[in-house]
């Protein structure tokens, strides 16, 4: 099982992606004289979720070749890179407990270190800290004293480490407001999109640790998703979670599926208001651009995702999650911006060109860009 979602996890061949023919052969530099070499190393999945060919073939034409890493093979023979983007998420978890991944993490890492004119995106270091929500509702938690400002702040929460007696969490939930949600520690992958709402304190018998239990809080069924890439970002709004009564009441506990309610075209019982909500304002542009500018400097990333709701009350920013390269769905100038990344931290600021003709499965719906 383990080692069928890793093979889903790794690209298979080393294969140039950039138009030209060298699929196939060992993969020494692209003969597209002059081009900058970015290598992708990202699973199966994810290649195809960004469309990955496309972006090689949009890169071409800017003079930038597109490599897919295998990380199943010696990694110095596929080089060299100018920059590596990765998302490394997969391996980085499951070198916890296996030691085939550790060995590829190894591989990879021995190759950064010995080639320190690669750049990499993100860092591995930068990236794994949000892996963790321990670490991640840290950093959301520090951005109310950063953003004073901007009223920007994260929802209460606790961690709970191990299950420990129920009544030592019901305890110390009485710094939480009900309901609370419950979401596992580990921020990646399939398992870590199961979450719970818990609605009294009979419910926190359903908890399973390690977790991060969090106040709900009350947004009108309006997620903002912030994706960054580099210097830009968008806002691109998905449904969410409808509003619940505030405060403890004997509900049952209700499982779901993070994507089953904050995908473009998720629609449930849980996402659906009650009565008409009157509309709230989006985020303020200046306060979104604020957040984006500190989180970059604090995560030292240029790839991410940030989650935001705002309060349906207090119209309060609130920032619920930060994503690892995220999908991007619905922003159709992700190629574009990321090609203008790549060759800013190459040094080589050009103007790229917006693309044509984006072909499916690339990021596609309609996006505000701030
Ligand atoms: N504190 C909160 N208050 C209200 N709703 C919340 C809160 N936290 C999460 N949600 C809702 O639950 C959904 C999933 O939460 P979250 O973004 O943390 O999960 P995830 O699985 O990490 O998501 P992603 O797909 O972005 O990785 C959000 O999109 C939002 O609808
Ligand atoms: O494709 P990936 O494996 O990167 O999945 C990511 C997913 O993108 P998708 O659009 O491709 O589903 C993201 O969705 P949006 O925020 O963009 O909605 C978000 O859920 C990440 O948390 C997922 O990362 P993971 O939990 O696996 O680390
Ligand atoms: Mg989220």
């Amino acid at each position: 099982m383990e080692m069928e979602r890793r093979k889903d996890a790794l690209p298979t061949l080393p294969v140039c992606v950039c138009g030209h023919s060298s699929v196939g052969v060992p993969h020494t530099r692209c003969l597209m004289s002059g081009s900058s070499r970015v290598g992708f190393c990202l699973s199966d999945k994810k290649r195809r979720r960004i469309n990955l060919q496309a972006f090689a073939d949009f890169c071409a034409g800017h003079g930038v070749e597109v490599v897919e890493i295998d990380l199943t093979q010696p990694m110095g023979p596929q080089g060299p890179f100018d920059v590596i983007v990765h998302k490394l998420s997969d391996v980085i978890v499951e070198a916890e407990h296996d030691s085939h991944s550790q060995q590829l993490l190894a591989n990879f890492q021995s190759f950064v270190s010995d080639n320190p004119s690669t750049v990499l995106l993100d860092p591995l270091p930068a990236m794994t800290q949000l892996l963790d929500r321990f670490v991640s509702y840290r950093i959301m938690s520090e951005l109310h004293n950063s953003l004073q400002d901007w009223h920007v702040c994260s929802p209460p929460y606790l961690e709970i480490h191990s299950a420990g007696d129920l009544s030592s969490i019901q305890q110390a939930v009485t710094t939480l407001s009900f309901p609370l949600i419950c979401k596992t520690r580990v921020a990646h992958g399939s398992l870590s999109h199961e979450m719970c709402l818990i609605f009294s304190g009979g419910g926190l018998a359903d908890v399973r640790a390690p977790c991060v239990l969090q106040s709900f809080v009350n947004h009108g069924a309006v997620l903002h998703k912030v994706f960054v890439v580099g210097e830009r970002h968008f806002c691109v709004e998905r449904p969410s979670l409808k509003n619940f009564h505030p405060g403890p009441c004997d509900r049952k506990t209700i499982f779901f599926n993070s994507h089953q309610v904050s995908k473009p075209e998720s629609s449930s019982d849980l996402t659906a208001l009650d009565k008409q909500m009157p509309l709230l304002p989006p985020p303020s542009s200046e306060a979104v651009a604020a957040l984006v500018k500190e989180l970059r400097l604090q995560l030292g990333m240029a790839l991410f995702g940030v989650d935001v709701i705002i309060n349906i009350h207090t119209h309060t920013l609130t920032v619920i999650d930060i994503n690892i390269f995220p999908g991007y769905e619905g922003v159709p100038q992700f190629f574009s911006a990321l090609l203008s990344h790549i060759q800013s931290v190459l040094g080589k600021q050009t103007a790229v060109s917006p693309e044509k003709n984006q072909t499916s499965g690339a990021p596609s719906a309609a996006a505000t860009s701030l």
